[in-house]
């Protein structure tokens, strides 16, 4: 109904309807009749009848209960019976695509009147189309999803092929030469790790980190080394298949044996003829419920070898039960005698511990931008609710304490942004063997780093909200769920102790051997 067909009211004809069975209340100028809803209420009927609710304003008391979103709904829209005369509404529903006016909400390159060197404004065209595909088409799949457990839909998963998200989400590279990108917002040459981590941010700030994880991790994480090792024969096969949505994959590395000490992983692959003979175990393999190919790491006779493992006979999945929802598709993988042909092999034999110790750099990187952004809506959500949550008679911002954290969350996420524009740019600068000569420990460093601080963050946003962060549904929602996953930011990809480590290994690996005090 739009607006302007609204009947307007006086506040006198409102506060007429002040009781049980008679009841009318006002948010935000909008006029509610509640009488009949009264009883079907979530909070109950009494608070309704309130003396300081009935028939006046409310629109306090409602946002310091509710989210803005419950008003929108189809259910509950259909309350409203019309307006206050002479007024408007304040709090406008949010338009699919927009930036947030927060402060902190949106990086420097997004806020109003700030600049930055690494963007250029086609970077900014690109993200505000990505943001509008995000929220319209993932944003409402992502709440089912995420609530249900259930993998992410075809129909998703067909229109993030259409425009080409996914190939885009493997970064730049001949893989999107001839593609239409977005509908044409950036041409394939253009493309480059900036573009690729505006998706990352604009996916996280959709989804939960189960989410995040569904909608194709194990493509990200599993599809590179074929692209940069298989045999043109075998990314014939693969390749177009997974791009175009019609096939998964799933990177299997971590075992029950061994996770971080990739060297203790017991899975073997036997020569026999032209084939492998695979057999071993895998866990925590995210999207292993539904992948049709594992790249699995597997101990062959000469060390360590990378073979792509098409499911079929010998291939069992089954799913693990996580702190996050099994939209991941999160899967222990049982190989029993998998005859693999050789061709399969991705790189030298032997070799697979430098195929998988590159493909490493660009998960964490990835882990990394959907962490900041994540922790950046998580600063959003703590600056909204610090201010219009009222106690002891004043807006929660009013308490030192409150702001205090709120500093520390704000210099964290903006800290951990800065230090990853500046590994994107060397990214863009850099090939692929130089990123992982001169990236691996930076970006263990950067990884580590992000990781706590989105811990903390998530610690201190549990106490900004209280209860509500306890709570699944409602006010705390997002900070009920950071809480709960931000862990897996530490672990997977690489544990967060491991990544410091790496690092500083890398580091004196460099040092020079003439440095002295
Ligand atoms: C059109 C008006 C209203 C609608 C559609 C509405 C709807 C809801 C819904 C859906 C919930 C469940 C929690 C959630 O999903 O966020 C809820 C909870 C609640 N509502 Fe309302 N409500 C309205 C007005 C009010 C008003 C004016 C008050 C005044 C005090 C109120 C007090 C509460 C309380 C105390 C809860 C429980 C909150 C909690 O568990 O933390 N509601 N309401």
């Amino acid at each position: 109904m739009a607006s302007k067909t609204l009947k307007e009211y006086t506040w006198e004809e409102v506060a007429k309807h002040n009781k049980e069975g008679d009841v009318w209340i006002v948010i935000d100028a909008k006029v509610f009749d509640v009488s009949k809803f009264a009883n079907m209420h979530p909070g109950g009927s009494n608070v309704l009848y309130a003396e300081s609710v009935a028939g006046k304003d409310a629109t306090q008391a409602f946002f310091g209960l509710h989210r803005h979103e419950v008003l929108l709904r189809p259910q509950y829209k259909r309350l409203q019976i019309g307006v206050i005369h002479g007024e408007e509404e304040q709090i406008k529903p949010p338009v699919p695509g927009a930036l947030s006016k927060v402060p902190y909400a949106e990086p420097t390159w997004l806020s109003q009147g700030y600049f930055s060197p690494y963007y250029s404004d086609n970077h900014r065209k690109f993200q505000t189309a990505v943001r509008e595909f995000f929220e319209t088409v993932v944003k409402p799949e992502s709440v089912r999803t995420e609530e249900n457990g259930k993998r992410i839909s075809q129909e998703v998963v067909d229109k993030m092929a259409e425009t080409n998200i996914i190939a885009m989400r493997l970064g730049p590279g001949k893989h999107l030469k001839g593609r239409t990108l977005l509908g044409g917002v950036v041409k394939p040459e253009e493309f480059d790790y900036f573009h690729e981590a505006i998706i990352n941010s604009e996916l996280s700030r959709v989804s939960s980190r189960a989410v995040v994880d569904g909608l194709l991790a194990g493509m990200v994480i599993g599809l590179p080394p074929v692209l940069n090792y298989g045999s043109p024969e075998l990314y014939e096969q693969v390749v177009p298949d997974v791009l175009a949505g019609k096939k998964y994959v799933a990177l299997a590395i971590s075992e029950a044996f061994a996770g971080s000490d990739v060297g203790g992983l017991q899975t073997t692959a036997v020569r026999d003829g032209d084939s492998w003979v695979v057999t071993g175990t895998k866990k925590w393999i995210t999207n292993g419920t539904f992948a049709d190919y594992f790249t699995t790491g597997c101990r062959t006779e000469t060390g360590f070898t990378v073979i792509l493992i098409p499911r079929g006979p010998g291939v069992e999945t089954k799913q693990i039960k996580t702190a996050y929802s099994s939209v991941a598709g999160t899967a222990y993988v049982t190989f029993d005698k998998v005859r693999v042909p050789l061709t399969n092999t991705l790189g030298k034999v032997g070799a697979g511990m430098s195929v998988i110790l590159s493909n490493f750099n660009h998960e964490r990187w990835m882990v990394c931008g959907t962490s900041i952004a994540a922790q950046r809506l998580v600063v959003e959500e703590s600056l909204k609710w610090a201010t219009q949550r009222i106690v002891f008679g004043k807006p929660l911002t009013s308490q030192a304490v409150i702001r205090a954290k709120l500093a520390t969350m704000i210099q964290r996420v903006e800290a951990c942004q800065n230090w990853f524009e500046n590994i994107t740019y060397q990214m863009n600068q850099m090939n692929y063997s130089q990123q992982s000569d001169k990236l691996a420990g930076p970006i263990g460093l950067l990884k580590q780093f992000i990781s706590k601080a989105g811990r903390e963050t998530a610690e201190d946003a549990t106490q900004i909200f209280g209860g509500r962060a306890l709570t699944v549904t409602g006010m705390g929602k997002f900070i009920e769920n950071y809480h709960r996953t931000s862990g897996f930011d530490a672990i997977l990809a690489g544990a967060e102790d491991v990544l410091g480590d790496l690092g500083v290994r890398q580091a004196l690996k460099k040092m020079p051997k003439d440095a002295r005090l």
